[in-house]
């Protein structure tokens, strides 16, 4: 099955902010903007180039477009789908910055004047090292350097733009948007459209939207689709109560002394190994504390906090291949180690009310950096596969694959199409984790990646690829969805099978916990 995607009607696209004063948020990102687009007014300023930098869906490109509008600026936009390459970006924005326009000092038809500026502005500045952008770091800092024109970089994270750009450039921090800001905006998208809508279903979306407006906006149109009423009822939050269920789960894991007993109890958690072991990392020092009276050693540390880490890092150096090789199947010895071993070092038992916490913020800060990244592969997939740019394919068509992918099937068919990894299917199933459901969409899927890709060099063929691909090949347009599932039980059994046989366990190994 093959799914094209029609965009039309996009409320974010529709609702964009027209002015600075249809913008929400970041008043002090904004006044900063204006300040430096004075200055150009003036003369050449010191800083000819502005990095606006934040999370996505945030108003940074909004507000590049609106201050075009209000100065009287051309817009000159280059997003990555254009494919800039040193040669490209000297071509267009070299050109750009050193030309006026041919209208100067004249008076468009909203009667504004027009100054002859041109704004070029460079979304996806913290991607200039993708393979469409060879070279381009290099040509962005020589444009700067010869521009006469304003350079404006949008970006999400600041840390990914050269450092040669960065002391060129003035640097702009965009925030999230606050809840209480978002809720007037959906409830006025709301009475634009005639939905009449339940204001907890309002405050649920903005709360879920984690500051994004374009999530938010996104959000209610989905909800919305074939209805003039919302309730609360309507609006479904993937979360769930975690925390109680993962705490019971960290008393078995810690307390425990049986082993099948901290497995079950994880096994209901539906969390992955990558979430588990970030849990137990943290919690591990406050349930093995240093100050115990009996299990304190020359240098102050608890052993058996020290001997938790050692399992720890084991079960990482497993997490670590899957990440690498996408072997999933090792996620059992890492999620098995991550349960099992607090439990098998500890030398004593530890008694009392422990407040377990969430993993730090760190640890969470940087999953949400890879998270960007992450969608950023995504819309490189979507691009190559509907031809579209970059920045369409990741703020336009990356939602309504969220949307369709909902639906089983579509889920199944647009992950075989674009050879979606797991962690991309996290994302786009709106998932916390690789659940169980995420991870038989995936399994699914393979049968329609396994057809698409080219076919492997003679030397790397196998007689079980060669069944695999002709198999997948033969299949691929009239499986149905229950013969997927068949072929994906059997195909799992097998290797399954083939795992347990071929295992190696290492010289004198006795157990998981020893090499
Ligand atoms: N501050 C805001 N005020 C009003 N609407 C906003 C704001 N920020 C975002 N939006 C809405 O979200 C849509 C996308 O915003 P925009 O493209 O400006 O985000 P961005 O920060 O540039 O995100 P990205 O980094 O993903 O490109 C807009 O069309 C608008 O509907």
């Amino acid at each position: 099955m093959s799914v094209e995607i029609v965009i039309q009607n996009d409320w974010a696209e529709k609702y964009r902010p027209k002015t600075f004063k249809d913008l929400i948020g970041n008043k002090k990102a904004i006044h900063e903007l204006r300040l430096w687009a004075e200055e150009w007014e003036k003369g050449v300023p010191e800083k000819k180039a502005v990095i606006l930098y934040g999370t996505a869906g945030i108003g940074k490109t909004s507000s590049a477009a609106v201050l075009a509008a209000e100065m009287g600026w051309e817009y000159v936009e280059m997003n990555a789908g254009d494919q800039r390459t040193a040669d490209v970006i000297e071509r267009i924005a070299g050109m750009a910055s050193k030309t006026t326009t041919l209208f100067s000092h004249e008076v468009d038809e909203d009667g504004k004047k027009s100054s002859g500026r041109r704004l070029i502005v460079l979304d996806e500045a913290d991607n200039l090292h993708g393979t469409y952008d060879k070279g381009g770091s290099k040509a962005i800092a020589d444009v700067i350097d010869k521009t006469t024109q304003p350079i404006l970089l949008i970006a999400n994270d600041v840390y990914g733009i050269t450092q040669t750009i960065r002391s060129k450039s003035m640097e702009i921090e965009f925030s999230r948007i606050q809840t209480r800001s978002l809720v007037p905006v959906l409830t006025k998208i709301c009475q634009n459209e005639g939905i009449t809508a339940a204001e907890s279903a309002i405050l649920k979306i903005a709360e879920n939207a984690g500051g994004d407006v374009r999530s938010a906006i996104n959000d209610l149109q989905a909800v919305t689709v074939g209805k003039t009423e919302i309730a609360d009822e309507d609006i479904v939050i993937s979360g769930r109560d975690v925390k109680e269920t993962i705490f019971k789960a960290l008393v078995k894991v810690f307390k425990g002394h049986h082993r099948s007993d901290a497995l079950d109890a994880v096994k209901t958690l539906d969390e992955t190994p990558e979430d588990l072991i970030l849990w137990v990392d943290e919690n591990l020092p406050i349930q093995f504390p240093n100050q115990s009276s009996d299990g304190k050693s020359a240098n102050g540390i608890n052993p058996d906090v020290a001997n938790g880490y050692q399992v720890l890092s084991k079960a990482d150096l497993y997490l670590g291949r899957v990440r690498r090789r996408q072997t999933y199947r090792m996620w059992r010895y890492a999620g098995f180690m991550t349960t099992v071993g607090p439990m098998s070092v500890r030398s004593k038992d530890y008694s009392g009310f422990i407040k377990y916490t969430s993993p730090s913020k760190w640890k969470r800060m940087g999953q949400s950096r890879s998270v960007r990244n992450m969608r950023d592969n995504i819309a490189v997939k979507i691009s190559a596969r509907h031809g579209k740019s970059m920045r369409v394919s990741r703020n336009e068509i990356i939602p309504y694959y969220r949307k369709l992918m909902e639906n089983e099937e579509y889920a199944i068919a647009l992950a075989g199409e674009s050879d979606f990894d797991m962690d991309e299917l996290v994302y786009l199933l709106k998932a916390k984790s690789a659940t169980k459901k995420v991870q038989s969409v995936y399994e699914k899927s393979r049968f329609i990646a396994d057809a698409k890709r080219p076919a492997e060099p003679e030397f790397f063929k196998t007689p079980e690829s060669e069944k695999r691909s002709t198999v997948a090949a033969a299949d691929k347009n009239q499986l149905t969805l229950e013969e997927i599932t068949k072929k994906s039980e059997e195909k799992k059994a097998e290797e399954e099978q083939a795992a347990a046989k071929t295992e190696e366990k290492p010289k004198n190994q006795k157990s998981l916990f020893d090499f």
